[in-house]
This record gives C-alpha cells, sequence and structure tokens, in this order.
C-alpha cells in the first residue's frame, strides 16, 4: 500500500487554523500517523510505503512498522504514487491518501476484498464522501496503477478505465480537506493521535 505525505509545513493548506489552539503541522502529522496506523492494522495490507520528504512523517511511519521512501522525483502526488508503486514489487498495488484520520482497519478490509473480485485486469478506485476526489486506488497484478489523482479524480479515474467500487465505507471514504471535514471525521470517530489534538485545541 502506497501512503504519500507532503512535507508537513505545506500539507493540508486548506485545513490550517482549524483547531486553533493546534500547530498546523502537528495536525497534518496526526491525520497522516493515524492513516497510516489504520494501514498497518489491516491484515489484508502486507507493506506499507509512505512516500514523504518529511523527516518527522518518515519517522512516524517506521516507528509504525511502515517503510519510508524519499518523494522523488518530486513531481507532485501522482508521481509519488508511481514511485510508490515501483517500489511495491509485484501482486496487487494500491494507493491511498494520507488524509483519512477516521479510517478503519476492517473497511479498509472490505474495500480491498471487494476490489480484488472480479472483473480481472481492471483497476479500482474508492471515491471521497462527496464522490468527486478518490481515497484508494488498486491495480492487479500486471497492471500499472497510473494515478489520476488531483481536483476531480473520480471522474478521471473513471476515465480512464477505473472501476468505482461502491460499497458503503464512511470511514475510508472520508478524507479531511477542511474544518468542516474534520467535525464529519469526529462523527465517524477519529484515530488516537488527531483524537488527541482534537480534545486538546477545541473540539472540531
Ligand atoms: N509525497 C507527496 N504527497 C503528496 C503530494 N501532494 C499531496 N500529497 C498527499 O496526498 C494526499 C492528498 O492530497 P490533498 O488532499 O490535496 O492534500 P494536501 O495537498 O496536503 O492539501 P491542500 O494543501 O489543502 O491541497 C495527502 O495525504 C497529501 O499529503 C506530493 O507532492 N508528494
Ligand atoms: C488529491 C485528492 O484529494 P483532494 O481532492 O481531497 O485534495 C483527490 O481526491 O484526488
Amino acid at each position: 500500500m502506497v501512503v504519500p505525505v507532503k512535507r508537513l509545513a505545506a500539507a493540508k493548506s486548506r485545513l490550517r487554523g482549524a483547531l486553533p489552539a493546534v500547530p498546523h503541522e502537528e495536525l497534518a502529522l496526526a491525520l497522516a500517523a493515524d492513516t497510516v496506523a489504520a494501514v498497518r492494522a489491516c491484515p489484508a495490507v502486507a507493506g506499507v510505503l509512505v512516500v514523504t520528504d518529511d523527516a518527522r512523517v518518515a519517522e512516524a511511519a517506521r516507528r509504525a512498522g511502515a517503510r519510508a521512501l524519499p518523494d522523488a522525483p518530486g513531481a507532485g502526488l501522482n508521481a509519488a504514487f508511481r514511485h510508490g508503486a515501483a517500489a511495491a514489487g509485484g501482486g496487487w498495488v494500491a494507493g491511498l491518501t494520507a488524509d483519512l484520520p477516521a479510517l478503519r482497519p476492517a473497511e479498509l478490509a472490505a474495500a480491498l476484498r471487494a476490489a480484488q473480485a472480479a472483473p480481472r485486469g481492471v483497476r479500482r478506485f474508492v471515491a471521497d464522501a462527496p464522490s468527486r476526489g478518490t481515497v484508494l486506488l488498486a491495480a492487479p497484478p500486471g497492471v500499472g496503477l497510473d494515478p489520476r489523482f488531483g481536483v476531480g479524480s473520480a471522474a478521471a479515474h473513471a476515465a480512464s478505465g477505473a472501476l468505482a467500487l461502491t460499497g458503503d465505507w464512511p470511514s475510508l471514504r472520508r478524507d479531511v480537506d477542511t474544518a468542516d471535514d474534520l467535525a464529519a471525521a469526529a462523527r465517524l470517530g477519529l484515530g488516537p493521535r488527531t483524537a488527541a489534538l482534537a480534545a486538546a485545541g477545541c473540539a472540531a
């Protein structure tokens, strides 16, 4: 599983100030750390590759049992996904955004099971809650990940031939870009690092 994370100083800019008493980088780190912890807790995931140039994120990833890779070639999110996928080796490869602090391992496992069901040879994706973005993209063995993340990525992934998975996985679909998203994630139940910050810094 490839999980790219921007440098904390630049990450999650739309979320800046969502918890006024909490330094922004701490919040951005907590989102990523809770996401990676949930992925690590999912038995269906063989290994986690965190693609980042941020030393704190890399250290947190390694402590959680993930591998950290540099953000090569430094050409944005899709290049980071491609870099991680190339390092992942054979078998199924999936990419996940790192802003899913409510993610439940059982929902990720269910989505990965659905991804691995027929038809063969086709990439699958899970759209975010508003159905505009993408939270998960999975490619079967021998098929490139071909990530199209960014604004309007759900439509871009569908247009590229990927199949939308339609399961009811609210914690997987709940990416956090804004203060409202953080409040929605809090209603689902935040992971421990983000929850602690939310409790300390005026709950979302
Ligand atoms: N390694 C890496 N990860 C990235 C890059 N751009 C975005 N990401 C990660 O991709 C995921 C989804 O990206 P966005 O939701 O747009 O997050 P963001 O760019 O941090 O947020 P905004 O500044 O609000 O746009 C997040 O986990 C980001 O950390 C990049 O250039 N390199
Ligand atoms: C990068 C993405 O995230 P967001 O649209 O949430 O920034 C995406 O959905 O492809």
